[in-house]
């Protein structure tokens, strides 16, 4: 290994020149000249090259002109020499980006991709690892954000300690706050016995809070005091807990809006958002198709189902194909093929063929999601009009039944009896409805 120092951008590019280097340790003042402004041409020879920005200059702005150079650290003077020397260290493991990924990989962390999006996630993820910085991942539902938080505790410092997901969604609004914090015996019905919550699970460890945009007001406050202090107390209970444990949040909803409509608490949002990292949807990083997968075709078969291939029109199918429901749905497909398909090799044909039958269900779903928008909005004009006789049931009952009864006999040309036998009802019932709505069934011939 060369290790060489000089005084000067020019004596620096000099060396430089020579490809004998791994690294370049850079202060800001080189001679009279400026170690960062002269940077470009270092970069453009060799844009891997990691370099360390150390400076007397201890300004936000020497600061910020050195991230901006894509500095793999920056060190004010006067720094920790040991420190400088593990940082040097791990600059040099990763020689690349694409080494980066390979390590995430490696590590049998199954984060597939090397799309430049993916790269800035590994890049993020990489710098969290031996911290305990908040995280807030956020992204489409099946970007991958569980996976990811997963990574940064397996790959982290933590990694000894346990890695404790919970759902908000998942979980009845009432019992979110026992679940996260425990409770003790007695404190509320059915509490019969007293049990530690996700917290306390997590101690040492990381903590997951997914679909955290549904976490209930009152949770919310909890969790912002927990944060703040840096401990819990169980529901119920009196004594405080000490927590250590790393919080890593996510959530498909856009914060801003959830804050706006005062859901979610702005004080708690900035608590836990000190590092966002954004999931970019499978559709803007199309390059990384082929080798999810291929990598979910080899999961099949490692779970016990026939091994299969794709051809190269049928990848490029799926390349083509703009996935809404992200790795999630290419996951789900690529199973549904491996077990749906004949042969080995699965063409252009196949792939079309279950990519159009999941459309239609998805046009089943989008159907029945309008009716039930259209249903809400009904049921809400009716509760807008209290002063009617009626219950809101009787009314409701009425605005369905009338519409069906109608559609029904005009399919049955306005023959009663066949109306009857499709609609599962008895002939008399159905002559009562007609009369109560003062439906004419001649009318519907
Ligand atoms: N980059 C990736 N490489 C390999 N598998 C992936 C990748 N991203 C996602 N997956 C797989 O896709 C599925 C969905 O991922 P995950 O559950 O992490 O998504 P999510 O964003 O947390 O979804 P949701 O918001 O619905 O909870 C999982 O089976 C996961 O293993």
């Amino acid at each position: 290994m060369a290790v060489d120092s000089c005084k000067s951008v020019g004596d620096r590019d000099a060396l430089l020149a020579s490809g004998k280097y791994d690294l370049l340790v850079t202060d800001v003042g080189l001679g009279e000249e400026d170690g960062i402004a002269t940077l470009d041409v270092v970069k453009a020879r060799d844009p891997d090259l990691p370099i360390i920005v150390i400076s007397a200059q201890n300004t936000l702005n020497t600061a910020v002109r050195a991230s901006e150079t894509g500095a793999f650290e920056y060190f004010p003077k006067p720094f920790d020499l040991d420190e400088l020397v593990e940082v040097v260290r791990q600059a040099m493991k990763p020689r690349s980006s694409e080494l980066q990924a390979e390590n995430l990989e490696e590590d049998n962390l199954p984060l597939v991709g090397r799309s430049p999006a993916m790269q800035d996630v590994y890049r993020m993820i990489a710098r969290l690892l031996r911290n305990d910085l908040s995280v807030l991942i956020l992204g489409e539902s099946g970007t991958g954000k569980e996976l990811v938080a997963e990574a940064i505790h397996t790959l982290g410092h933590r990694k000894a300690g346990p890695f404790i997901p919970i759902n908000m969604a998942a979980i009845p609004t009432d019992l979110i706050e026992a679940e996260l914090f425990g409770h003790e015996k007695g404190a509320f019905t059915g509490a019969v016995n007293s049990a530690a919550g996700k917290f306390e699970q997590a101690q040492g460890g990381t903590l997951f809070l997914d679909e955290i945009g549904d976490m209930p007001m009152h949770a919310q406050t909890r969790l912002l005091r927990a944060l703040q202090s840096g401990e819990i107390n169980r529901v119920g209970g009196k004594g405080l807990i000490k927590l250590d444990v790393r919080i890593i949040a996510a959530t498909n909803q856009d914060f801003l809006n959830l804050i706006e409509q005062g859901k979610f608490r702005e004080d708690l949002y900035y608590r836990i958002n000190v590092v966002p990292i954004e999931l970019p949807p499978l559709r803007d990083r199309a390059s990384d198709v082929p080798a999810l997968a291929n990598h979910f075709l080899n999961l099949a078969v490692s779970e016990g189902l026939p091994k299969k291939v794709l051809t190269n029109e049928g990848m490029e199918l799926l390349s083509r194909h703009s996935w809404r429901g992200n790795v999630r749905e290419l996951k789900n497909l690529i199973y549904r093929l491996v077990v749906t398909a004949r042969e080995e090799e699965l063409s252009e044909t196949a792939v079309r063929q279950i990519i159009q039958s999941e459309h239609s269900d998805e046009h089943d779903d989008h159907t029945l999601a309008g009716f039930s928008d259209r249903v809400r909005a009904v049921i809400g004009d009716l509760m807008a009009d209290k002063d009617q006789a009626n219950s809101l049931y009787v009314r409701a009952l009425e605005k369905f039944e009338r519409p069906m009864l109608e559609e029904v006999l005009r399919k049955a040309n306005g023959n009663q009896i066949k109306a009857a036998n499709m609609l599962g009802i008895n002939r008399n019932t159905l002559r009562k409805k007609l009369t109560e709505y003062g439906i004419d069934p001649s009318q519907s011939r």
